[in-house]
């Protein structure tokens, strides 16, 4: 059977399972767990369900995974990452999505553009350099991608980069010129690491492809893109690990600098099994320093109030953790379909606007927002110094007088309460229910989650993954 429509049948056939009473061992999972299993044998109490898909999933895992140890970077020498994929698989928007994550982790990286092929590869990448503020080789005039690798990497080693990534050009497996020409481009530059790039979209096709690539250059690891679009569940990521015999890195999800994701077996198949990303959502939490403002939370949970300074706290805790609705398909038994269309990124954009007019307000105004409810000439000054008109100054007052509403309430309940006070789902979405980030409505969000599950719990069910 084909790699890649392995996950398909075995989700089919878990619904299936799911749905019906008794197990019919026809049900395909033969091929996954083999000999592991021998229903028949089973004490009638046993939960042959529970069983079979925990060794499924286990068994997918280990499909996924090769047993090799990642690539890691050497500090203080310089690591040269090659790129190679298909036409179109996201190649030169993840070099500059890995090049972004280097630089944000404190190491000296740069991009080399070595696609002479396709007319606009060196402005995408050039421009994606700037946008993700790493040094940028390439050069209009030189054909020679070979010497264009070269030049670039011999640029970048001699002034001490650590991180070099060289973007090549995309092709596909019956273009054997450029396929030598791939191998060329590596023999020269001596890559420490040859990333294979594969759309997570790609079909029956993964696995010829990805051997293809990995017998003409050393492929040493693998990145599936595009796993946010609709429907791709990435299965053809068991073909590329089968026939690289790599462990995939990283996955984009989804067309900006930052929507790269660290790849995680586990969280990875429970994905393809339809079980939600809680690994996911607690390393974006932990990231975006939200749990670091304790001090931060404390205060507000004693005063019972929430200034604009806290506000923009939150926000900038939120802006770390990227586009709302990417967040929030992330939990399980979410259904992200509820959300409008584009919600993440308007409530970005607006987030990022709100977080400009708090930037030309004084200390005094952030600690104490009543001071523009007794001088209007306040607010026309932060509108001229921030850029932004009178109206979405007032209408960012108003949110946030929202905002203080909602969880000055909820504050106030918390202190000294038992269990933190957390009140639960089905209360904070009551609560909420007028509240929106972007055109999101959160308290509509909540209730989605059932009204069962308290935040506390969550977030405790969030470390147990860990
Ligand atoms: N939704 C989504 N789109 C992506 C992702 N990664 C890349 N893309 C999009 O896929 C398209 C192709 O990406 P490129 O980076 O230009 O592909 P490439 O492999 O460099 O293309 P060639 O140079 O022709 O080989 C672009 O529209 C990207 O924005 C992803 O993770 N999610």
């Amino acid at each position: 059977m084909v790699l890649s429509q392995l996950g398909g049948k075995i989700t089919n056939a878990l619904k299936k399972m799911a749905n019906s009473t008794v197990i019919d061992e026809s049900q395909n999972f033969g091929i996954i767990y083999g000999n592991k299993v021998d229903l028949a044998n089973m004490d009638s109490g046993t939960n042959k369900r529970k069983i079979i898909k925990q060794v499924v999933f286990d068994e997918l895992c280990k499909l996924v995974d090769p047993g090799v140890e990642p690539f890691k970077p050497v500090k203080g020498k310089p690591n040269i990452i090659m790129f190679v994929g298909l036409q179109g698989s996201g190649k030169t928007t993840t070099c500059s999505k890995m090049a972004y994550y280097y630089k944000n982790k404190g190491w000296k990286t740069s991009l080399v553009c070595a696609d002479t092929f396709r007319a606009g590869a060196y402005d995408q990448l050039k421009q994606n350099a700037t946008k993700a503020g790493v040094s940028f080789y390439g050069s209009y005039t030189e054909s020679d991608p070979v010497k264009a690798a070269k030049d670039g990497v011999t640029n970048f080693t001699i002034q001490d980069y650590e991180i070099i990534i060289v973007d090549t050009s995309g092709r596909h497996k019956q273009e054997k010129e450029l396929f030598q020409e791939m191998k060329q481009i590596s023999d020269v530059i001596k890559p420490n690491n040859v990333v294979f790039v594969m759309d997570g979209s790609i079909g029956q096709s993964a696995y010829d492809q990805a051997l293809a690539f990995h017998s003409t250059v050393p492929v040493g690891s693998v990145i599936i893109t595009k796993l946010d679009v609709k429907h791709t569940k990435g299965g053809g990521a068991l073909s590329a690990v089968a026939a690289t015999k790599s462990p995939i890195i990283f996955f984009g999800s989804g067309e900006h600098i930052y929507d790269l994701e660290l790849f995680d077996v586990k969280s990875f198949v429970g994905r393809l099994l339809g079980y939600g990303d809680f690994r996911q959502l607690f390393d974006k939490i932990q990231d975006s320093g939200i749990e670091d403002k304790a001090e931060l939370y404390e205060k507000m949970i004693e005063r019972g109030d929430i200034t604009l300074r806290d506000m923009y706290e939150q926000y900038k805790a939120l802006q770390k953790m990227g586009p709302m609705d990417k967040i929030m398909e992330l939990i399980p038994g979410f259904n992200a379909d509820l959300l409008p269309k584009g919600s993440g990124e308007e409530s970005q954009v607006r987030i990022h606007k709100y977080m400009c007019i708090m930037d030309s307000m004084t200390n005094k105004e952030l600690d104490n927002p009543k001071l523009f409810d007794q001088n209007s000439g306040r607010i026309s000054r932060v509108a001229r110094g921030s850029g932004h008109s009178i109206t979405v100054v007032k209408q960012m007052l108003e949110e946030h007088k929202r905002f203080s509403k909602v969880f000055g309430a909820m504050l106030k309940k918390m202190k000294g309460s038992k269990r933190g006070g957390m009140p639960n789902m089905n209360q904070l979405a009551r609560n909420m229910g007028n509240m929106n980030i972007g055109n999101i409505n959160i308290g509509n969000m909540l209730k989605n989650f059932g009204g069962g599950m308290d935040p506390s719990s969550l977030m405790k069910a969030m470390k147990g993954r860990k």
